[in-house]
């Protein structure tokens, strides 16, 4: 066995808490995601996930305990560290290309490597020959692979998904899965990354681990290893029996109250 890398990721104690604590998006939460590992998170609406995402993100603040990405406290956003939307978040004025090009060009890249890196991701996502066409000109799942192309052109070590397949179809959502699956068996395209999604077939297939969350506040209720390793046969996984248990099991841990559910009624 190689030593396990150290954590891309680690969130200490970590709670948020919006309207002068009458919400309580999150709550002692306590986790480390892997370098280069795939970290689903599942939990029901409202547990904060989102808003533990945008934590990471340095989009806002925590309101207790801290957040290190590379070992270092957050306190806005840090470098190497790209978001993918529920929504796409596309520019409807901007092109294909203006849009995949926007955060290198925010971030004040050249000419040249706008044209390389852009380049080099909308082949890798099938897109080349779209670069002039608007994003209401595509499908879901292209302006998905759009986003997608924006998030990794910026060469970042750590990606942040927030659901970013939920607003497509069922076989539009297994095509980019698959797709997203294949670029990250690339040993120089893999990244850290945190997926949050609604679909527990969803957080199997992809995670490396899967960790569950409870209702709001949320907390963090377990972390699971998925048994797959890589590279990952979506169709074998999705055959393996294991599967179905792993399913079964992150579903029961969805549908039970925590074991002590008084605590989440402590002040954080
Ligand atoms: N800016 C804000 N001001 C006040 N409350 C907020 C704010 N942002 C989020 N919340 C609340 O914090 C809680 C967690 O929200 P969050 O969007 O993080 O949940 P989520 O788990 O991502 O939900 P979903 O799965 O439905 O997307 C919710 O009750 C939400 O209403």
């Amino acid at each position: 066995m190689e030593t396990p890398p150290a954590a891309a990721i680690r969130a200490r104690n970590a709670s948020k808490l919006f309207l002068d604590g009458a919400v309580v998006a999150f709550r002692q939460l306590d986790l480390e995601v892997r370098t280069q590992e795939i970290l689903c998170i599942v939990g029901p609406s409202g547990c904060g996930k989102t808003t533990f995402l945008r934590c990471i993100a340095g989009l806002i603040d925590l309101s207790a305990g801290d957040i290190l990405v590379a070992g270092k406290a957050v306190s806005g956003p840090p470098d190497s560290v790209a978001m993918v939307f529920q929504h796409f978040g596309l520019l409807p004025w901007k092109t294909v290309y203006q849009n995949a090009a926007f955060g290198l060009a925010m971030a004040g890249a050249s000419r040249e490597t706008i044209r390389d890196r852009v380049g080099h991701y909308l082949d890798l996502a099938g897109l080349s020959g779209f670069e002039q066409h608007y994003p209401y000109q595509l499908s879901g799942g292209m302006q998905q692979r759009v986003g997608l192309v924006r998030a990794l052109a910026i060469n970042p070590a750590i990606l942040l998904m927030d659901e970013p397949f939920a607003a497509l179809d069922a076989q539009t959502r297994e095509i980019l899965q698959n797709e997203l699956l294949e670029l990250m068996e690339r040993p120089d395209e893999r990244k850290t990354m945190v997926f949050i999604t609604h679909s527990i077939d969803e957080a199997i297939l992809l995670g490396d681990r899967v960790a569950v969350m409870t209702a709001r506040p949320g907390r963090l209720k377990e972390v699971i290893e998925m048994p797959f390793g890589r590279p990952r046969d979506p169709e074998a996984v999705r055959s393996d029996p294991r599967f179905a248990e792993l399913r079964a099991h992150i579903w029961h841990q969805l549908h039970t109250a925590p074991k002590r559910a008084a605590k989440t009624r402590e002040v954080a």
